[in-house]
């Protein structure tokens, strides 16, 4: 095995995201195309709820992974996104998350206690919190970097939601609004550091498999929505359209 140079290393992370990353997945060409009915698009909000919810989680699993302050200082923000701050304006990401489930008529407690949400969904996202647990940080690191390609499906769904979904404003899909701006300064500095760190071929060879993981672990959620969704297979105990609706929206 050979060393990549930061720019050859840059470039076979960028490769995974063009042949592995979930905008390639058939779920995510139905919701942006129209294709989608409301129910599924309830399922689709539903269970990426369980996403959003982890990722403040994972990432305070990375910064208690991390010794140094200045790094600390940088991966705390991500915290500071979702969960919101203390004070006037205690909106983060979660609470905007939950905008698009309200607007979209579910029962914000029903969704929050994920009872509702597919399993296949519940362990991948519980998967993460373990790899960038038990992995070293330079691979925790890595598995982030799915949000390399995240402006690019977001511009997408938001773009395609807006004109194909009646049910569908600017307003529930403010979360969007704020990740293309977050998610830039993220990958950024993560793919500096990834480049910086992945010096040898094992460490090069463990930052794409975590980026491989990632891609993974982000289209089997898409996998099982659409297998219970679309295809109609049976899922016991998940949501069933018709339920956990406010009763206005019902
Ligand atoms: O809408 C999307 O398709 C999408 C994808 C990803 C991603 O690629 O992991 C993230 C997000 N959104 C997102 O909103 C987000 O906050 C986020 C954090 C992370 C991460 O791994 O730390 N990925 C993503």
């Amino acid at each position: 095995m050979t060393v990549m140079t930061p720019d050859q290393m840059e470039a076979a992370l960028r490769h995974i995201g063009e042949t592995r990353y979930h905008h390639l997945h058939p779920f995510h060409q139905m919701l942006h195309s129209g294709e989608c009915d409301k129910d599924q698009v309830r399922a689709w909000a539903l269970n990426r709820f369980c996403y959003q919810r982890i990722i403040p989680l994972k990432d305070a699993t990375v910064l208690a992974r991390m010794d140094d302050t200045v790094l600390r200082r940088v991966w705390r923000q991500r915290i500071v996104d979702h969960d919101g701050e203390i004070g006037d304006a205690p909106e983060g990401g979660l609470r905007r998350w939950l905008a698009l489930t309200d607007g979209l008529g579910l029962d914000r407690d029903y969704v929050t206690s994920m009872e509702g949400a597919l399993p296949a969904v519940r362990f991948a996202c519980d998967a993460y919190i373990a790899y960038v647990r038990d992995r070293t940080l330079l691979e925790a690191v890595a598995s982030s970097l799915t949000e390399m390609f995240s402006p690019m499906i977001i511009k997408a769904r938001v773009s395609g939601m807006l004109k194909h979904y009646d049910f569908i404003n600017e307003d529930v899909l403010r979360y969007f609004r704020n990740r293309l701006t977050e998610a830039p300064r993220d990958a950024d500095f993560a793919l500096e550091y990834v480049k910086k760190h992945a010096t040898t071929p094992e460490t090069q060879a463990a930052a794409l498999k975590a980026l491989e993981f990632k891609c993974a672990m982000l289209w089997t959620q898409l996998d099982a929505i659409q297998h219970v969704y679309v295809n109609g297979a049976p899922a016991p105990g998940a949501w069933r359209p018709g339920e956990a609706l406010v009763a206005e929206a019902a």
